[in-house]
């Protein structure tokens, strides 16, 4: 049977993008893409790249605040103007746009931008009522945000609206306690909207390591958000031209705009899978096995449709990996665990690799090496800013099981930190590294004694053994 392509991708995001181009730039495949909206995807136009423009843009404040300590008297961040960033930030995007087509063109791919279904294993329909056939179909949509499912629900904004406004909220509130709930949080608090922020938990960033979770809550409150634990949304309702938000606690807040930050759900409906026999997860993920194959031999998915770790970098190696296997000949599978990540909070990141406190005790011996102090650089200037380090070490292996840090530009160093751990280095590897001083990250070289000692034989009899 004959095809229009070898390869049909169905958005162009992270992972479709990657995959098209290797396909075709590399091995000489006749792939199609077909992207609905913009290409680039959520982390090039309404995600990682935007977001992060926006916290750089959003610590003026606290650079200000720390140069006074350091003698700049009066030293102020001025005033915003989203009027002059807005543009500026438009037309970055817009080069990015035109750079991932323009790669993807260079590459031999032929680029619909419309939506396209599924008609069957072999068939596309694009929204211009056209049909193409494709040897492969690679599966590559993402996810949108999921709404709470509450009254009024609809006054609210998504994430992708942060980056469309016409002008900053006066009030804002976020709700939620993830990734973009907090980024959300400190870059409108640090671009001068009153902000407040609602979760319904006892401390942000669940899945994190509590001791950093502890203090990245902390610090939402120390840089001015109204920050209101294990409270919940019940409804929203317009007055005037604000909208009035209904809290479980019994509170009711007027603001200029609610943000929901409460998940991301896998954009699978309406696109037609109903015709092939691809499984679903109750949450509309499509499920595939290690080499991103779904139940069709014909059909696969990669990135955030997927639902395994929603994360850029995993998306790519994911269609990378998709694109080496089938049209290279060079089988590659994605290891999911051990990956590390960052929220970009201010003025101190959080980042982590491997497991948590929390999960190494539930897994077996630890030894927890974690330090807490005020770095050089913002206790100069008065601040209480308080960084983390932690390593986890087995004590019968001496590997490092997971490393937190709580700190500033702790995104950089976790990639850093990641090399190592991820080839299996021992704490004796950390310990043998010299130090580059005076930095805030030599801790991460310098931890000598455990701060404490958790041994599962102790808890299991009703304690947990401090060293
Ligand atoms: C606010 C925010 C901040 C983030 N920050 C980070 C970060 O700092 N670091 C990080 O690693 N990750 C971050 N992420 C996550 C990251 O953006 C995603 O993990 C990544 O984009 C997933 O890539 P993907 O290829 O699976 O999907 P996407 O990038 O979502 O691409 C899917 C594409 O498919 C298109 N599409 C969907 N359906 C169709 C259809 N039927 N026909 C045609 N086209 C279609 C969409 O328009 C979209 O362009 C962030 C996400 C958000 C929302
Ligand atoms: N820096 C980064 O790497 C980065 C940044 C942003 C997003 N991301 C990726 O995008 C994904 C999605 O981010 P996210 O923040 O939307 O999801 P998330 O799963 O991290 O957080 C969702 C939050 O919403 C809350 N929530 C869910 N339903 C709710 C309800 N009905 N009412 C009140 N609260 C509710 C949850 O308790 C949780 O705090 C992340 O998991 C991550 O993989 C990564």
């Amino acid at each position: 049977m004959s095809f229009d392509y070898d390869l049909f991708v169905i958005g162009g995001g992270s992972g479709g993008v990657r995959a098209a181009r290797i396909a075709a730039g590399e091995y000489g495949a006749r792939v199609a893409l077909a992207e609905e909206s913009r290409m680039g995807g959520t982390c090039v136009i309404r995600g990682c790249v935007p977001k992060k423009l926006m916290v750089f843009a959003s610590q003026a404040g606290l650079m200000a605040e720390e140069m006074r300590g350091y003698g700049w008297e009066g030293a102020q961040a001025g005033r915003f103007d989203w009027s002059v960033f807005r543009p500026k930030l438009d037309a970055e995007l817009t080069r990015l746009e035109r750079a991932y087509t323009a790669n993807l063109e260079k590459a031999g791919v032929r680029i619909f931008h419309q939506r396209a279904t599924i008609v069957d294993h072999h068939t596309i329909a694009l929204a211009d009522g056209t049909r193409q056939t494709a040897k492969h179909i690679l599966i590559a949509v993402g996810g949108r945000p999921a709404l709470p499912g509450i009254p009024g629900e609809d006054l609210g904004l998504i994430s992708d609206d942060l980056f469309l406004l016409d002008r900053l909220p006066r009030r804002a509130m976020v709700v939620g306690g993830g990734y973009i709930a907090c980024e959300f949080a400190t870059i409108l608090a640090g671009l001068g909207c009153d902000t407040v922020q609602v979760y319904r938990g006892d401390a942000v960033l669940r899945g994190f390591d509590r001791q950093a979770r502890d203090l990245a809550t902390l610090q939402l409150g120390q840089i001015g958000i109204d920050l209101r634990l294990n409270v919940t949304p019940e409804g929203l309702e317009r007055t005037g031209d604000r909208i009035r938000v209904m809290l479980n606690d019994g509170m009711t807040e007027d603001v200029d705009a609610v943000f929901w930050a409460t998940g991301r759900d896998p954009y699978t409906g309406g696109l037609g899978l109903e015709n092939t026999g691809v499984h679903l997860r109750p949450n509309g993920a499509i499920v595939v096995d290690e080499w991103s194959q779904t139940a069709v031999p014909s059909i696969f998915a990669v990135g955030d449709v997927t639902d395994r770790v929603n994360l850029t970098p995993v998306a790519i190696r994911e269609g990378h990996a998709f694109a080496d296997t089938v049209f290279g000949a060079r089988p590659r599978k994605v290891g999911h665990a051990g990956i590390a990540s960052a929220v970009y909070l201010r003025p101190h990141e959080v980042a982590q690799i491997g497991l948590t406190e929390e999960q190494a005790c539930a897994r077996g011996d630890v030894d927890v090496y974690a330090t807490e102090f005020r770095p050089m650089r913002s206790m100069f200037a008065g601040s209480n800013a308080k960084v983390m380090m932690k390593l986890l070490v087995d004590p019968d292996t001496d590997r490092v099981l997971g490393c937190h840090v709580f700190g500033p530009d702790a995104g950089e160093m976790i990639q850093l930190a990641a090399i190592p751990i991820g080839m299996g280095a021992t704490k004796a590897d950390f310990d043998a590294t010299m130090a580059v001083h005076p930095t805030a990250a030599e801790e991460l070289v310098t931890m000598r004694t455990p701060a404490r000692r958790h041994r599962l034989a102790v808890q299991a009899a009703g304690g947990t053994a401090a060293g």
